[in-house]
């Protein structure tokens, strides 16, 4: 891979990278949290000149202002990061734009409209349509300020000088406040339609114009429109009369801006893909280190039947090449050497360590291995009954005397590999101490198994018993009588090993 030749794990690893920056940006480009992100990264870089430039306490300063500064946007804004984290449902959060979770100016319009009637706040909303209505209206003020639900309540809020009349809205703008409407002359109308109605009406007679008119005394919001009124009962149909309402043709302000927002998120990908990519290369392209790696082993397949007596040599040089960003990074278990022993058999096996017993993480190339094979010794494992024999140590309480020890199970059986258990008659219990044998007595002892690759049997005990008696020792006159019968069976067996 070092050598020029991009793997298809590459380019996914970069387009996958790429992708998580992106959803990163995505997700959180209006928050200020992610201001103070850039601020980090900006340290960061900031930070390696420092190093390269071996200026050791800007980059020791710089170091920790970025540790703070991670501090500081997980604690300040904890808030904003939740609500950005919790909004979204995992589709939203893998694909979708949380830019689209803005209200469009017609939501907007609506939910302030509907909230207005809720309040009893009376207004009369003008959204022009294709024909113009300048000569139809007057008394206007200049607003042109950008919808938001506040603004729209506060411009009718009752003690608010603008309140009278209505506000004529484009796109997303709040173009006039104040404005008088022509007054529908018409004689039907219901007669809790006052003057309100009828210049909502009366404008929407003569022209295109949508007029939606709140109501002060009844709370109802209607929409007047080719010289009908009509009331609407929730925010999504009222939505729905404003989306249609738009011009055709020209493009209103929230369908710009969407296409200024999707202008920056392809601009955001083809800097994501950018930046992972320089940092790809960086890594894996720069100067390549060679180095020497000792790896153990790892004997794999082992036949039921056969235990490895001895392999030589236990461990293997590795010489491996790779990126110097990637080999400062190697740990020693990302190596492993894995030899098959599934076709080895008894006795000596000279096996070869090729490149494909070799494990290397992505990145990082093999040069050369040393030695060429490994040496292994097999045994068939056999079973065997030994004698247990009990390892005395120390010496026995001059006033004292053994006059017999038993050891039950007199054998156990052990499982082990041939050639060790052909040489093997007894076993021994752990060390017992006669220095600490006072009188007659039961102890429990385990059994020491050795060398380590002996096992012991199914249904033998790891642990033994041993009974002994021990009596006073004669006196040195009984101990001549004794003598001279020739009987001296009672210090048999306590001789230390
Ligand atoms: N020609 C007009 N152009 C714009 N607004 C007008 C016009 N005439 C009246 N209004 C607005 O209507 C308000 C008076 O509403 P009025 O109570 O008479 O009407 P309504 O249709 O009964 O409405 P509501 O149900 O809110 O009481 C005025 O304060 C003014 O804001």
């Amino acid at each position: 891979m070092l050598s020029g030749i991009i793997r298809w794990q590459d380019i996914l690893d970069i387009l996958i990278n790429s992708y998580i920056l992106f959803r990163i940006y995505i997700l959180f480009h209006e928050t200020n949290a992610f201001r103070v992100i850039i601020g980090i990264a900006i340290l960061w870089i900031a930070q390696k000149v420092a190093v390269g430039l071996g200026l050791i306490i800007t980059s020791w300063v710089l170091q920790a202002i970025i540790a703070v500064a991670a501090i500081i946007i997980i604690v300040v804004f904890r808030n904003e990061l939740r609500t950005v984290l919790q909004v979204h449902n995992l589709r939203t959060f893998l694909w979708g734009s949380p830019l689209r979770v803005q209200e469009t100016p017609s939501e907007i319009i609506a939910r302030a409209a509907i909230q207005m009637g809720k309040k009893r706040i009376g207004a009369l909303m003008v959204f022009p349509g294709r024909e113009d209505i300048t000569e139809l209206v007057h008394g206007g003020i200049p607003w042109n300020g950008k919808v938001s639900q506040e603004m729209l309540l506060s411009i009718f809020w009752p003690d608010n000088p603008v309140h009278d009349g209505a506000a004529i809205i484009e796109g997303d703008t709040v173009k006039e406040v104040g404005v008088l409407l022509p007054l529908s002359q018409r004689s039907d109308l219901p007669t809790f339609y006052g003057t309100r109605h009828r210049a909502a009406l009366g404008l929407s007679e003569r022209s295109d114009a949508l007029v939606v008119v709140v109501s002060e005394e009844r709370g109802r919001v209607s929409v007047a429109k080719k010289g009908n009124i009509q009331a609407v009962p929730d925010v999504e149909t009222l939505k729905q009369e404003l989306d249609q309402q738009a011009k055709p043709g020209k493009p209103v302000e929230t369908r710009k801006e969407r296409t200024r927002e999707r202008l920056k998120s392809i601009i955001a990908a083809v800097v994501s893909l950018a930046v992972i990519t320089s940092i790809w290369f960086g890594f894996t392209r720069s100067r390549d280190v060679i180095m020497a790696v000792d790896v153990p082993i790892e004997f794999t397949g082992r036949p039921a039947d056969l235990e490895i007596l001895d392999a030589r040599p236990s461990q293997v040089r590795l010489h491996v090449s790779g990126a110097s960003a990637l080999m400062r990074s190697l740990k020693p278990q990302q190596i492993s050497v894995q030899v098959s022993l599934a076709k080895a058999t008894e006795g000596v096996n000279a096996l070869p360590i090729t490149q494909e017993n070799v494990y290397l993480p992505p990145g990082i190339t093999l040069s050369r291995i040393e030695p060429h094979f490994v040496e292994v010794v097999l045994d068939r494992i056999i079973t065997k009954k030994v004698d247990v024999q009990i390892d005395w140590v120390g010496h026995l309480d001059s006033s004292l005397t053994m006059l017999s020890a038993r050891v039950m199970p007199k054998t156990v059986t052990i499982v082990g590999g041939k050639s060790i258990l052909n040489s093997i008659d007894t076993v021994y219990t752990a060390p017992v101490r006669l220095d600490d044998i006072k009188e007659s007595g039961t102890i429990t002892v385990p059994l020491v198994l050795a060398p380590a690759s002996l096992k012991l049997a199914p249904g033998s005990p790891e642990r033994v018993k041993i009974e002994y008696t021990v009596i006073p020792r004669p006196s040195v006159k009984e101990t001549e009588a004794t003598q001279n019968s020739g009987n001296n069976d009672a210090l048999q067996g306590v001789e230390a090993r």
